[in-house]
């Protein structure tokens, strides 16, 4: 088996009291039950908890036989969708994948470009999507859960039509992949009628819980990543997090420790990255943490950091404005390329003293540095250290937060499976928008922009 991530808390002794962690022991035991009870009290959304063990062969062998397909017959391919629907594919096509993967000439990359819409309401964003790919043969694949989410369904409306135009409907049929509920919803509905290749996102598995099924598993199979080791990435962390005991399992012991820090006004936590490849990986984790712990005024603010980069703008504040932060350092071990720093006859850059490193030294002693300076600083500093990046370690990661922030949901008190807040911006919009059904919200609304509008 290879390497597990490891979680190191130890630059952070001095803000963790163990007797107060292991006081937490009984409620991570009641919170450890209730996620593996899948009759419990969180019945219908905790499938993600057995998934990567869970797995179905068939499903797999689906997946890989459409990204075959995808791959043969496209130079391009169009993920449609947002939040869970979206952020976890990418989060692992940017991860795994070239830093330049959509630059690469076609016979290096050998698997279609991959692009990405529904994800706002831009014309701009949308207009140029269309230009760029005009001249190219294109798949895609409409990943929403509901079916309804307003800003996917735009995009699929105008790239369903532009495939229609240049396939034909039945041409088009053979590119269009649904994702979606298994019964449920307009997408369903649609993908029914229309006669598209569909895959089931399981009941009991939320959006933002969702990366290891098909929503994420068919986008990472059409860039080439391998979605078994991905798979095998998750279940060696669900093994390595069975245990309700917090002495032997990091996973409840990050959870239980963010959660002591939270106590002591730690409102914010701060994904940080030494890789930018692991900039989308903290988008994915900012979904999971705030849509499952914000709510009923409670919850740990979920930012993020690319370092060294944000070292030279956020890292003023972090070393030295309020104290309410703790940060959650992503630190790969090993990485995938190796440059050396050479030596130069003038010095005229004063960097001969690091002459015959190699750039992962660099990057080490930046994050060992900073990880000093921000604890000194009164920002604990929580580490989790990746073997290096690869689909196994992808698999880990997801397990490892996903399941943390279960735990975590729990020992805040929050129900971590729901996001009635998301609602309150879509109701207003509708109602804006016209839609019917909003027509009382409608006037009300109205009347208060009105009577904010400048004289
Ligand atoms: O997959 P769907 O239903 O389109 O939802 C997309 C995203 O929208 C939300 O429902 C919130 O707007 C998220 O929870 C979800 O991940």
């Amino acid at each position: 088996m290879p390497n597990l991530i490891e979680f190191d808390y130890s630059a952070s002794n001095s803000f963790i009291d163990e007797k107060e962690l292991n006081r937490l022991q009984p409620s991570v035991q009641t919170a450890h039950q209730q996620l593996h009870d899948p009759n419990g009290v969180w019945k219908g959304s905790t499938g993600w908890v057995h998934l990567p063990v869970a797995f179905h062969q068939r499903e797999l062998v689906k997946i890989q036989t459409a990204a075959r397909k995808i791959q043969s017959q496209s130079d391009a391919f169009l993920v449609i969708g947002i939040g869970g629907s979206y952020l976890g594919s990418r989060a692992a096509i940017e991860m795994l994948s070239h830093s330049f993967y959509n630059l690469l000439p076609a016979d290096t990359r050998q698997t279609p470009q991959v692009f990405f819409a529904g994800q706002n309401i831009s014309s701009v964003y949308l207009t140029h999507l269309l230009e760029i790919l005009q001249d190219k043969e294109i798949s895609l694949n409409v990943i929403s859960k509901s079916g309804t989410t307003t800003e996917p369904a735009i995009a699929f409306r105008i790239f369903r039509d532009f495939l229609e135009k240049k396939y034909g409907k039945q041409g088009a049929r053979e590119r269009i992949y649904v994702t979606t509920d298994s019964s449920k919803g307009a997408l369903r509905q649609l993908a029914e009628q229309e006669g598209y290749e569909t895959f089931a996102i399981p009941d009991d598995v939320g959006g933002r819980y969702s990366v290891l099924t098909a929503v994420g598993l068919l986008p990472m199979a059409v860039a080439g990543i391998d979605v078994e080791s991905v798979l095998a990435g998750a279940a060696d962390a669900y093994h390595a997090y069975s245990t309700p005991l917090l002495e032997e399992n990091d996973c409840y012991r990050y959870a239980s420790i963010r959660n002591l820090l939270y106590q002591q006004g730690k409102t914010i936590e701060i994904l940080v990255n030494y890789e930018p490849a692991l900039h989308c990986f903290a988008e994915w984790w900012k979904q999971l943490y705030g849509e499952s712990e914000g709510k009923d005024g409670k919850g740990i603010f979920p930012a993020s950091a690319d370092f060294s980069t944000d070292l030279h703008s956020m890292g003023q504040y972090i070393q030295d404005g309020r104290r309410n932060l703790f940060e959650t350092v992503l630190f790969a071990e090993k990485s995938q390329t190796e440059m050396m720093i050479g030596h130069s006859e003038d010095n005229g850059d004063e960097l001969n003293f690091l002459s015959g490193n190699n750039l992962q030294f660099i990057n080490r002693k930046a994050f060992e540095g900073a990880v000093l300076a921000h604890s000194d600083g009164g920002v604990p500093n929580l580490v989790v250290r990746l073997p290096e990046i690869s689909p196994y370690t992808f698999g880990n990661l997801v397990y490892f937060f996903e399941k943390a922030c279960g735990i975590s949901g729990r020992l805040l008190g929050v129900n971590p499976f729901n996001q009635p807040g998301v609602e309150s911006y879509k109701k207003n919009m509708f109602a804006l928008l016209g839609k019917p059904g909003y027509e009382d919200i409608k006037i009300s609304l109205q009347k208060r922009l009105e009577s904010s509008q400048p004289d």
